[in-house]
C-alpha cells in the first residue's frame, strides 16, 4: 500500500498593497496589482458560505496556482463541489469592497485585510462519507444535493488531510474487495472464512442515509503542525492527522466493533510512525445514530496513537481534542491573534465569551500578562482541553484564570464585573440578544453596580441555581497576587466574527445605542475560496468622536438652556 503526500502550496512571498480605503496584506505566488481604489465589486450574496460546517475548495497539486492568475483556485473540483464559492482573486473575496465600505461609513477608514496562506489552508475538515464498500465517496457534498463527491486534490485542504482522506479510502476500499474474489465468495457461503486466520474481511458500507445502513458517516481530519522533533520551517508541511471515525452505532460495544478496529488498525498500520510516511497522529471513532444533520454524538473512543493533540497558536501549546470547537485555519489565527495582543494592554482583566478552549483568554492571559482571565464555553467538551493547555502556560504567568461552562445568554454581564476588556468570538449566527440588550444598557448597569442595586454584582451571596451550576462546573487558578475586587464592566469590545451578516447587524445595534463606537477593525482571509472573511473590531464605549461633534450643531432651544445652566 503506498502513501503519496501532495506537494505544497509554492513557497510564499509577502507583499503589502496600499489602497485608499483598505491595506491589504497579501501572501501570492505573484504580485497582484490592486487598483487604487478598489473597484465596485458584484453584490454579496444573501447567505453566505458555511466555512466552518462545510469544507472549502481545494485543488490539482501539480497545476500552478499562479497560472491564470497569481492568486486562483485551479481546482479541479471546484464545479462539482459546495466548498468554494470562487475560483479567482483568493485574496481577495467579493466580500471585501462592502467590508471597506461598512467600516468606513461606521467610522473605520483604516480597515485592513491579511490575505493568509491561500492554499493547503484548511488543518480541520468534516467530510462525509457515502457511496459503497467498493467505491467510497469521501469530500463535500454537490451543490444543493445530499450527493458526496469525491475531493482527491481539494486545493484548501492542508496535504496531509488529502493524504489521509486517500488512506482511508484504501482502507476502505481494499479491504472490501477480498469478498469479492471468487475464492472468498465461495468461503463465504461455506461461512467457514472466519477459520482463516490472518484474513481480515473489513467490508465497511458507507452509510446509507435512505435505508439508515452502514457505519462510516463522516470523518473529521484535524492537522497539527506541532511537532519539535522538526525545523519549524518544516512543520507546517509535515503536519499529521487526528482522524475521527464516525461510526453508526450507539455504542463501542456493538457488533460492529471489530470492524472500526480493523480500520483503525489499517490506518494505523499504513499511515503511523511504523510505515514508510508517518502521516496519521492517532485514530478516535464518535458514535452517533441521529437522523437529524448532527455530524457528532456525544460518545468518543480513542483507539490509536497520541491520545493528546497539541498546536502552538497565539503564543501557547493549545490542547484541542476532537470533541472541541477548533479553528479550521490555523495559520490565519495565528495572525488574528497577534494582531487582538496589540488592543490588551498589559495587565488587562480580560472576560473571553464564546470562548471554546479558552485559548483566545490564555493567550492573552500569557501575552500580555493579564491580571484576570474569565473564559465562558457552553460545550463541555472544551473543559478538559482548557485544563490541559493551562498546565503548560509559562510558569512566570500569575493571572487569576478561570472557566465556566456556561450559556453566555443568562445575566450575560455577570461574567464581564470586574474586566476591562470583553473579546467575544461566537458562531456564525452571532451574538445572543442577551448580550446585545446587555452591551447596549451597559451604562445603565455600571450606574447600578456604583449602588450594588444590581444582583450581578453580589457575587459573595449569590443564590441563583444557573450561576451556582456553572461556578461548581468550572476550573478556577487564582493568582499568586493579591487582587482587588473590582466592580467596574469593560470599556474596550473586541469582537472576532466569522458571520458578516450577522456581524453587521450586531454592530449597528451596538453603535446605534451610542453606548459603544468603533475605533479600529481588520479582516483576515480565513477561508479563501469563500465569500466569508474573519473580521476582528475593537469598539469603545461612549458615542465616539463623530457623534460627539454632531451634537451641539443639532442643539434645540431647550438644550441650549440646560447647558448655559450647568
Ligand atoms: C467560533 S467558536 C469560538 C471558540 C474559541 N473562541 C476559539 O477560537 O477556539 C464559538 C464557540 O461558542 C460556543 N458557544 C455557542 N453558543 C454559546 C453560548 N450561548 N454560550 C457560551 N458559548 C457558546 C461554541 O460552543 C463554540 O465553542
Amino acid at each position: 500500500m503506498s502513501v503519496f503526500f501532495l506537494s505544497a502550496p509554492p513557497s510564499i512571498s509577502t507583499v503589502t498593497h496600499r489602497s485608499t480605503a483598505t491595506t491589504i496584506t497579501t501572501r501570492c505566488s505573484s504580485l497582484q496589482t490592486l487598483p487604487q481604489p478598489l473597484p465596485p465589486q458584484p453584490l454579496v450574496p444573501t447567505s453566505l458560505s458555511q466555512p466552518s460546517s462545510s469544507n472549502i475548495l481545494l485543488t490539482n497539486p501539480k497545476a500552478s496556482p499562479a497560472s491564470s492568475s497569481g492568486c486562483s483556485l485551479n481546482c479541479p473540483h471546484f464545479d462539482s463541489c459546495s466548498g468554494c464559492t470562487h475560483e479567482d482573486n483568493l485574496h481577495r473575496p467579493v466580500i471585501l469592497h462592502e467590508a471597506t465600505m461598512f467600516f468606513k461609513k461606521h467610522g473605520v477608514s483604516d480597515f485592513t485585510f491579511d490575505t493568509c496562506r491561500l492554499w493547503g489552508w484548511r488543518c480541520r475538515a468534516k467530510l462525509a462519507i457515502r457511496g459503497s464498500s467498493t467505491d467510497p465517496l469521501i469530500g463535500l457534498y454537490e451543490e444543493g444535493t445530499h450527493n458526496v463527491v469525491n475531493i482527491p486534490d481539494c486545493k484548501a485542504h492542508h496535504p496531509s488531510i488529502n493524504a489521509a482522506v486517500e488512506l482511508l479510502r484504501k482502507g476502505v476500499f481494499e479491504n472490501s474487495e477480498l469478498i469479492f474474489t471468487e475464492m472468498h465468495k465461495v468461503l463465504m457461503m461455506m461461512q467457514v472464512l472466519s477459520l482463516f486466520s490472518g484474513i481480515k474481511i473489513l467490508h465497511i458500507d458507507p452509510y446509507d442515509e435512505d435505508e439508515r445502513t452502514g457505519y462510516l458517516r463522516y470523518v473529521q481530519m484535524a492537522v497539527t503542525t506541532y511537532n519539535t522533533s522538526l525545523p519549524v520551517s518544516e512543520r507546517y508541511r509535515s503536519g499529521r492527522v487526528q482522524v475521527s471515525l464516525v461510526w453508526n452505532s450507539r455504542s463501542e460495544t456493538s457488533a460492529s466493533s471489530e470492524k472500526l478496529n480493523n480500520l483503525a488498525t489499517y490506518l494505523w498500520r499504513n499511515g503511523g510512525p511504523n510505515s514508510k510516511v508517518h502521516l496519521i497522529h492517532s485514530v478516535w471513532a464518535n458514535f452517533q445514530t441521529s437522523t437529524n444533520n448532527v455530524i457528532f454524538g456525544n460518545r468518543w473512543r480513542h483507539i490509536l496513537g497520541e491520545r493528546d493533540f497539541w498546536e502552538h497558536v497565539g503564543g501557547i501549546d493549545v490542547y484541542l481534542p476532537p470533541s472541541s470547537f477548533g479553528q479550521a485555519n490555523t495559520r490565519a489565527f495565528d495572525s488574528l491573534l497577534q494582531k487582538l495582543h496589540k488592543y490588551v494592554p498589559v495587565g488587562s482583566s480580560v472576560t473571553d465569551l464564546y470562548a471554546g478552549a479558552g485559548v483566545i483568554g490564555l493567550s492573552l492571559a500569557s501575552a500580555r500578562k493579564c491580571r484576570k482571565g474569565i473564559c465562558v464555553e457552553i460545550n463541555k467538551e472544551s473543559k478538559l482541553a482548557f485544563e490541559k493547555t493551562i498546565e503548560r502556560l509559562p510558569s512566570s504567568i500569575d493571572s487569576s484564570i478561570s472557566w465556566h461552562h456556561a450559556d453566555t445568554s443568562i445575566e450575560p454581564l455577570s461574567w464581564l464585573v470586574g474586566s476591562d476588556i470583553l473579546v467575544v468570538d461566537p458562531p456564525r449566527k452571532g451574538l445572543d440578544p442577551s448580550l446585545i440588550g446587555a452591551l447596549r444598557d451597559i451604562k445603565s448597569a455600571e450606574r447600578k453596580a456604583m449602588t450594588l442595586e444590581s444582583p450581578i454584582f453580589k457575587t459573595k451571596d449569590e443564590k441563583r441555581p444557573w450561576i451556582l451550576r456553572a461556578r461548581e462546573n468550572s476550573i478556577q487558578i487564582p493568582s499568586r497576587t493579591l487582587q482587588e475586587e473590582n466592580l467596574s464592566l469593560p470599556q474596550t469590545l473586541i469582537y472576532i466574527s466569522c458571520g458578516w451578516e450577522s456581524f453587521k447587524e450586531n454592530c449597528v445595534a451596538l453603535l446605534s445605542s451610542n453606548a459603544w463606537h468603533l475605533t479600529k477593525a481588520h479582516g483576515f482571509n480565513f477561508f479563501p475560496g469563500t465569500q466569508s472573511i474573519e473580521i476582528l473590531a475593537v469598539f469603545k464605549r461612549g458615542p465616539g468622536a463623530s457623534v460627539k461633534k454632531k451634537k451641539p450643531g443639532k442643539r434645540k432651544k431647550n438644550d441650549k438652556l440646560s447647558f448655559k445652566g450647568q
